[in-house]
């Protein structure tokens, strides 16, 4: 079932230079986010992901296309009815967007004083998310006396305050130190499993999608240029934009730069072998690549795991007898993907 259903988003700012062609922000993205989901938007700065999301929570309106959120198309309502629409999106923020005249309570409350509940109904369910998110000893203190990481905690109660089925986090760890970072990711983690939200996670971090994403999509220039669950992406990285964001955390092949170091102390054949834990069986290829007369030394990359599954490059250098490595290289590549790098010596 789709939560979040884009289709050819286009959306323009108005050039602050007289008679320029407009800023186009978002171009005619097309996104399926589907209910329960932790769904991943990463690009550099500039790519559009802010304004997607302003897209999605309705505070700006879109220049062309249609956003159904939860079957509802919200590009077509009126004022008063995206209020409701809203109060069904809880958001999260880089600066954490506090108030920092209210106590951690008071920030909790702030959307329930707005869509006017019960004092009662506010206060139990005030206690309820300071539980969750392991700040009950926190209720009075106020933003200033807070850590980075405890006052994101107060960000997600106060976006979880009004029960919405959707949680937008907008860099929500990139001003925090790693561990931090971890508690917060592991907390959203907590938010989708235990109570079933859809999240759009935007990040520049591809660390942060490999943690808590099952989807991802990659924007570039205000496009989607690669989507796809987390596992195929970091697996098979197809667009130039996905293979920089990858290569920051996953040794593949060894680049330009890599490959010229790598040069200078291995001159023997150098080899990428792509393995992939289901559909390859590693000892087999290992038997083949080893086969008497070639000698292989393991020297780039590793295995990876990501969403629960393993994948690797594999980065040898092979030397013996050419015609035997020949043979070896040719009785493997009937199993698994092999790049023969270029500046290889054989
Ligand atoms: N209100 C606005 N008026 C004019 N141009 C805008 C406005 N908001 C965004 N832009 C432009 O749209 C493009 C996309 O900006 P956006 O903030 O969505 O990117 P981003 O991927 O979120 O980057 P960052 O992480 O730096 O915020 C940029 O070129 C930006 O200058």
């Amino acid at each position: 079932m789709v939560m979040i259903s884009m289709r050819d988003i286009v959306k323009e700012y108005p050039s602050s230079k007289r008679g320029a062609e407009p800023i186009r922000a978002v171009d005619g993205v097309s996104l399926d986010i589907q209910k329960g989901n932790v769904f991943g938007v990463i690009g550099y700065s500039g790519a559009g992901k802010s304004t997607l999301v302003r897209l999605i929570n309705a505070l700006e309106p879109t220049t062309s296309g249609v956003i159904e959120v939860d079957g509802t198309d919200i590009t077509e309502l009126p004022e008063s009815q995206l209020q409701k629409v809203r109060t069904e999106i809880g958001m999260i923020f880089q600066q954490f967007n506090l108030f920092n005249s209210r106590n951690v309570a008071g920030n909790i409350a702030f959307p329930m004083n707005v869509a006017n509940y019960p004092k009662e109904q506010r206060d139990s369910r005030v206690e309820e998310l300071l539980n969750f998110v392991g700040l009950a000893d926190k209720a009075r203190a106020y933003p200033d006396q807070l850590s980075g990481g405890q006052k994101q905690r107060v960000g997600i109660a106060r976006a979880l305050s009004t029960s919405p089925k959707i949680l937008l986090a907008d860099e929500a760890t990139s001003a925090l130190d790693p561990q931090t970072t971890s508690d917060v990711l592991d907390l959203l983690q907590r938010v989708n499993r235990e109570l079933g939200l859809t999240i759009v996670v935007i990040t520049h971090e591809m660390d942060v999608i490999k943690r808590i994403a099952s989807h991802v999509a990659v924007m570039e220039k205000g496009k989607v240029v690669e989507q796809g669950e987390v596992f195929d992406i970091f697996a098979h990285p197809q667009h130039p934009a996905t293979q920089r964001f990858v290569s920051t955390i996953i040794p593949g092949v060894p680049g330009d730069r890599e490959l010229t170091e790598l040069r200078t102390r291995h001159t023997g054949t150098l080899v990428t072998i792509t393995v992939n834990d289901e559909q390859t069986a590693q000892p087999e290829v290992l038997r083949r690549l080893l086969a008497p007369g070639t000698n292989a030394q393991l020297v780039y990359g590793g295995m990876n795991e990501v969403s629960g599954r393993s994948f690797g490059h594999l980065t040898f250098e092979l030397t013996g007898e050419d015609a035997q490595i020949r043979e070896s290289i040719a009785q493997v590549s009937q199993i698994a993907q092999v790049t023969t790098l270029e500046g290889a010596s054989h």
